[in-house]
């Protein structure tokens, strides 16, 4: 829907009007086209001004229509409409212009912006290009390299940022509207056809052809196998070396491969989970809506190591007052350069004042006394939080929230410590903690819907998308993580090798393949726990190394490893050698391949060949298979929590959804099948026996994605 109104006697001012972000729906692509067509027939109006209702622009397309048939006005024409109007039209963007909102604004023949508003063309994000002709007027309007990099990136740009671009002609502090309305009338006699970026040259580079087989080359290297930056280079140089009406042909050639293609179905989807995971619940049916969160003007974090610095970093960034604590001198006193180290750098990087002085640095845990919230990152071992969990709620006001940054302990042992357990709950950070998007907020059966509100809030005004998960073991990621690296290892005892497994998974997508990601992450973390689990040492009888645990099969590949001081990256040698400790450039390891070759030996394991489907399946649907149990156990409430949480934590390449969107892909009752295939060749490995909910999926057709919730809550019913 769009209104008029006419404004000063002759500007005729069109408002859209769509909440939440008057995106183009075909109502109000309807209401443009009719409102043009008015202000243009009306001889006292000299001008026109579009602008949006509640200060925001236009959020572009309705991202809601695109599942569906497409009706009402299409864009393209109704933007070149508004080019060649007679009256002059000026685009008054306050909030937002993105992507189609973008787009029409650059079919007006001004624009003026507030100096608060972002622009931007963020169509690669939803798998798609600005294919309302922004790939063909923005290069016209700004250049070939500035438009190569916000088309390609999808970033959102200030307006002193696009001032500089000149894709604006001008910004306010002053109400928008009532600016661009007297701007309006003061152009109403000026030619129009020097504004018609269309007609505009596309003024490129002398070494064009360089420029662009750089950009695409470096696009490739960063898309992970995403099909959308590529067409958006290629559309750009489309409009760099073709007229324009040939360019536009182009870019609709483009638009329509992506616009059907499963990566864009994908990205769609995952832009309303990571909207959906803010509409949390819990079992008992508290929710988001009927949750109030406290508050918390002051924070603490325990124990500054790598996390706890980090979070330290992110709480003061975002304005918190920080009581940062480290019980040992030598640890603050590097805690406290490490953290000013990181504060200055991000300011710097953002233009702002680093916040140094939101945070207070103490020894004694007496100093969080006042704080209404704390978060605790000591080393994980649970005796350790255990005491400090005693401590704070011996110390803390008996309003404070407690929390820990645990990445898999029970929180509800943790809570038991406490006078007010219903004030605990987990915040798992993912390290950095000042750079990673994700946070799994934890709640275990004792946690007050305050408490979980409080916390996802307080992710929120850091800049976390956080996701609110039951208490178990490892929560939602390292749940799934533990089936997957579970089959890397087996596949290496069957034949493979760190570096064909890692390939596989990078192609497909991953940032990193398990095995430089464990190297990365360093192999005595994992090791520790499974010392701690009683898993990790050798048979009680033989004094060997055993692949038998409780009845199930166990690789200690990794283990050995650790006993050979090969702890990854940090010590140089790992599943990879490194140049040097720490260096990040891994080269495969000929000792590792002898040792993996003497390890199948002394077990008489016989390598077979194992192709990349193998890998795939087994590391993939294993993975998937616990996201079912977790969902039938009601540790996440839909496959959109354990999408985000991939996605954003563990560099699952978002242009496949996630790991539940790509099950849904693949097609449920294949990965059904093929988990029944390989649990059938390994029985003794019990997370590739499919779980019930999946099989209950299947019974039921498999339904899309958006309908699992109906069958998962009677799954649970049922239980
Ligand atoms: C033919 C091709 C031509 C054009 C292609 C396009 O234009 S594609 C669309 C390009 N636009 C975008 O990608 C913008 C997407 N939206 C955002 O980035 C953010 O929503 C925005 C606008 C910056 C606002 O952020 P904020 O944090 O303030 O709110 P939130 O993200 O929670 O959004 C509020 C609700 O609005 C819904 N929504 C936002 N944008 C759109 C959209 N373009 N279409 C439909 N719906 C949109 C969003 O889903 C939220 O609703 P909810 O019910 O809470 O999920």
């Amino acid at each position: 829907m769009a209104q008029y109104t006419r404004v000063s006697g002759s500007v005729g001012l069109i408002t859209l009007q769509s909440p939440p972000v008057n995106a183009l729906s075909a109502a109000v692509r309807q209401g443009i086209v009719d409102l043009m067509q008015r202000a243009l027939s009306e001889p006292e109006v000299k001008s026109v001004v579009i602008c949006g209702q509640n200060g925001i622009f236009c959020g572009g397309a309705d991202i809601k229509e695109f599942g569906g048939q497409m009706s009402g006005p299409p864009l393209i024409p109704m933007i070149h409409a508004i080019e060649a109007a007679s009256k002059p039209v000026v685009a008054a963007i306050e909030g937002i212009a993105l992507g189609g909102g973008l787009e029409l604004a650059l079919g007006c023949h001004y624009r003026i912006a507030h100096s608060k508003a972002k622009v931007g063309l963020p169509e690669v994000t939803l798998g798609l290009l600005p294919g309302a002709g922004g790939s063909q007027r923005l290069p016209r309007l700004i250049g070939v390299p500035a438009a190569l990099d916000l088309i390609t990136t999808g970033r959102h740009v200030t307006a002193a940022e696009a001032l500089k671009f000149g894709l604006v002609d001008q910004i306010t502090d002053h109400n928008t509207v009532n600016v661009a309305v007297k701007f309006a009338q003061r152009v109403t006699d000026q030619p129009l056809d020097a504004r018609r970026i269309s007609t505009y040259p596309c003024l490129c580079p002398p070494d064009v052809d360089v420029l662009f087989e750089e950009v695409m080359q470096s696009v490739r290297r960063t898309a992970r196998g995403a099909i959308a930056p590529i067409a958006c280079v290629q559309a750009v140089r489309a409009a760099a070396t073709l007229p324009y009406n040939q360019g536009m042909e182009r870019e609709r050639e483009l638009l329509a491969t992506l616009f059907t293609s499963g990566q864009a179905h994908a990205l769609q989807y995952f832009f309303f989970a990571q909207r959906a995971v803010g509409r949390w619940s819990m079992p008992s049916g508290a929710r988001w809506d009927t949750s109030k969160p406290r508050p918390v003007h002051k924070a603490a974090v325990i124990g500054l190591g790598t996390m706890g610095r980090g979070i330290t970093v992110a709480l003061a960034q975002a304005g918190f007052s920080v009581v940062a604590v480290e019980t040992q001198e030598k640890q603050l006193m590097e805690a406290k350069q490490a953290i000013s180290g990181m504060l200055e750098r991000g300011a710097k990087r953002r233009g702002v004042a680093p916040a140094l002085d939101k945070i207070n640095y103490g020894r004694n845990i007496q100093s969080v006394a006042d704080v209404d919230l704390v978060i605790e990152a000591v080393f994980e071992d649970m005796a350790l939080k255990k005491k400090v969990f005693q401590q704070l709620s011996a110390v803390c006001k008996p309003s404070t929230f407690l929390c820990s940054n645990t990445s898999g302990l029970d929180i509800d042992q943790l809570a038991c410590q406490t006078r007010n357990p219903e004030l605990v709950v987990g915040m798992h950070f993912f390290a950095p903690a000042h750079v990673m998007k994700l946070l799994e907020v934890v709640y275990g059966p004792k946690s007050s819907p305050l408490a979980v509100a409080t916390a996802m809030q307080l992710g929120k005004k850091i800049g976390k998308v956080s996701v609110a998960v039951g208490n178990c073991r490892g929560f939602v990621g390292n749940r799934m993580l533990k089936p997957y690296l579970e089959q890397a290892l087996f596949l290496l005892e069957e034949g493979a090798t760190p570096e064909f497994v890692d390939q596989v998974l990078e192609e497909f997508g991953f940032a990193m393949g398990v095995f430089r990601m464990s190297d990365l992450s360093g192999l005595d973390v994992g090791w520790k726990v499974r010392m701690a689990d009683g898993l990790a040492m050798p048979d009680s009888t033989t004094g060997q190394p055993t692949r038998l645990r409780q009845g199930r099969r166990y690789s200690p590949l990794g283990d050995l490893l650790c006993e050979q001081r090969r702890f990854g990256q940090k010590t140089g040698r790992g599943w990879y050698q490194y140049d040097k400790p720490g260096s990040q450039v891994a080269k495969p390891d000929p000792w590792l391949h002898r040792f993996l070759d003497e390890y199948r030996a002394r077990h008489a394991l016989v390598a077979h060949r194992i192709d990349h489907q193998e890998v795939l399946e087994r590391c993939l649907y294993s993975m998937i298979n616990e996201g079912f149990r977790i969902l039938e156990d009601g540790i996440a409430a839909g496959p959109e929590d354990i999408d985000v949480i991939y996605v954003f934590g563990y560099s699952w390449p978002r242009h496949r959804g996630g790991p539940m969107f790509y099950a849904a892909t693949v097609g449920l009752n294949k990965v059904l099948e093929r988990l029944e295939h390989y649990y059938q060749a390994h029985p003794d490995v019990p997370s590739l026996q499919p779980c019930p909910l999946l099989r209950k999926l299947v019974a039921s057709g498999s339904p899309p994605i958006q309908k699992w919730r109906e069958v998962i809550k009677k799954v649970r019913s049922q239980l």
